[in-house]
């Protein structure tokens, strides 16, 4: 056990898959959980998602020594507002939101004295969300950044970084702006990407008639489940990692504008150079054994064309 007792603030997708894999290892004594609804309050208790379901916040955190924030982002402040009187002394505070200065400058003015404020994101979800979405694997060989500064703790940050690991994940820390950048790049961005192309097949499909969505192949249907995500969580995220992602989008853009350009001149060998170097990218992340999803079909050792 490596925490007595474990208060889940929101009780969604990842509070209820962090549940589920503390339950499967046995890393808490006793997990609360509190949501704003009744009707989250009342599902979670009728499928026993935690052991006890409260319905105050308040009750929830009360004599835990860790409290993790599942909320959306956009909230964090507020929750953190409401529970600091309420906060364990010397427990640990800790979140799971997209994006991280922004939640930190939310949350961190709240924190009482001798809490521990350790933000943490795994980066592991689905397009579902609610209590009975989540499920005990979820985190097992993803990644989850913990995000401390120079004060933190390092035992507080020891013992967060072992029940991650308890929960299957791999750990790492990271800068709080570096790592809004980098989400940017591989999240934030290609959800918008994904979001915009949906919306576009949509629209031709009401002026064509066209089935456009009914017979789409594998990319647009990847494109159709990610754009299935939860809208507040997605609208909390781009509110809240604006200059990060206004910054990438301005490039894609570019890169966009470009093969745009390339396609109506004619110029194939633009199209052929940019599209070879992306299909190294792709190789080289499955050589560096970093996507232990993706199927290989031998195609890496065959080196087709
Ligand atoms: N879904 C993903 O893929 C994913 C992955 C990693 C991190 N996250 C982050 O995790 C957090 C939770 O996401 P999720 O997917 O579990 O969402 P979810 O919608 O499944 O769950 C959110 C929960 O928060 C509750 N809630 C909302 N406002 C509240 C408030 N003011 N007080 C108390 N409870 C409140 C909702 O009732 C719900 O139970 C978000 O910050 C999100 O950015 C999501
Ligand atoms: O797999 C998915 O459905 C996800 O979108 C998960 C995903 C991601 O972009 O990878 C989404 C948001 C998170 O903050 C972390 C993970």
């Amino acid at each position: 056990m490596i925490y007595e007792r474990v208060a889940l603030i929101g009780l969604g997708l990842i509070a209820g898959s962090m549940a589920l894999a503390m339950r499967r290892r046995g890393l808490a004594g006793e997990v609360t959980g509190y949501a704003r609804s009744q009707v989250t309050r009342d599902t979670a208790r009728r499928i026993g998602l935690v052991d006890r379901v409260c319905d105050s916040a308040a009750e929830a955190v009360a004599g835990a020594d860790l409290v993790v924030l599942c909320v959306p982002v956009g909230v964090m402040g507020d929750v953190a507002a409401d529970i600091a009187p309420h906060l364990a002394p010397g427990c640990t505070l800790s979140d799971v939101g997209s994006t991280k200065r922004a939640v930190i400058d939310a949350v961190g003015p709240h924190v009482p004295q001798g809490v521990h404020f350790i933000p943490a994101h795994p980066l592991a979800g689905t397009e579902h969300s609610g209590p009975e979405s989540g499920f005990a694997t979820l985190f097992d060989n993803r990644w989850c950044l913990l995000v401390p500064d120079a004060d933190t703790d390092p035992d507080a940050l020891a013992r967060l970084r072992a029940l991650w690991e308890g929960m299957g994940a791999n750990v790492d820390t990271m800068e709080a702006d570096h790592h809004d950048l980098v989400l940017a790049v591989t999240s934030h961005a290609p959800h918008l990407i994904a979001y915009t192309m949906v919306g576009v097949a949509d629209d031709l499909r009401r002026v064509t008639d066209s089935e456009v969505i009914k017979y789409s192949a594998a990319g647009f249907r990847d494109f159709t489940r990610i754009a299935a995500s939860d809208p507040t969580m997605w609208r909390d995220v781009f509110l809240t990692n604006k200059e990060a992602t206004l910054e990438i989008l301005g490039r894609f853009t570019e890169e966009l504008f470009a093969l745009q350009r390339a396609i109506r001149t004619g110029d194939g060998a633009h199209l052929f150079d940019y599209f070879t170097r992306t299909r190294a990218i792709r190789r080289g992340i499955i050589e560096a054994g970093q996507d232990t999803e993706a199927p290989d079909f031998g195609r890496t050792k065959r080196g087709d064309a």
